[in-house]
């Protein structure tokens, strides 16, 4: 068993919607991104790459590439759980937490888990998913931007 912690942060800018776990969520700003902007998947697969000593998703999908453009968090996810593979290991388990002012995530958690779960290849039960706002303290308590913390069990194949 291998342990990673990931985080990542996503500014605001125009939009009208948002992409967090793989969910849609209609919202009056965007995240700035060179992919979907799923800040809580960045952090995951952040984690899932850290248990396995193989650096960030920077270095594996960087954002002078197209080919990463408009890069999903679901496609991220698989390519990250290959890549797991191709050393010797697949995602066991995680834990997630949202720091967001803005929108609310609650009922929209359940969708989250499932999305995250199909795109790593694990139960629903394996996966996390939970939310704080910062009492609207911070750039994040000011609606600038979303935070994400994630840790990632992985085991041997
Ligand atoms: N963007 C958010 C932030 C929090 N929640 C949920 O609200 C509850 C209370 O949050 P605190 O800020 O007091 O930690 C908590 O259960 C969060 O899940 C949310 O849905 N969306
Ligand atoms: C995901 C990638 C690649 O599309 O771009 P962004 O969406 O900007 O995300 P970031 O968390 O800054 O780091 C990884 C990037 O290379």
């Amino acid at each position: 068993m291998r342990v990673g912690h990931g985080y990542d942060v996503h500014r605001f800018g125009d939009g009208d919607h948002v992409w967090l776990g793989g969910v849609r969520i209609a919202h009056a700003r965007g995240l700035i991104a060179h992919s979907d902007g799923d800040v809580l998947i960045h952090a995951l697969c952040d984690a899932l790459l850290g248990a396995v000593a193989l650096g960030d998703i920077g270095g594996l999908f960087p954002d002078t590439s197209d080919e990463w453009a408009g890069l999903s968090g679901h496609r991220m996810l698989q390519l990250v759980r290959t890549r797991l593979e191709s050393v010797g290991y697949v995602p066991a388990q995680c834990d997630s937490t949202l720091i967001a002012q803005a929108p609310r995530i609650a009922p929209h958690v359940p969708a989250m888990r499932a999305r995250i779960a199909d795109g790593l290849g694990v139960e629903v039960g394996a996966v996390n998913v939970k939310a704080t706002t910062t009492e609207r303290l911070g750039p994040m308590g000011r609606e600038e931007g979303i935070a994400a913390h994630a840790v990632a069990v992985v085991m041997p194949l």
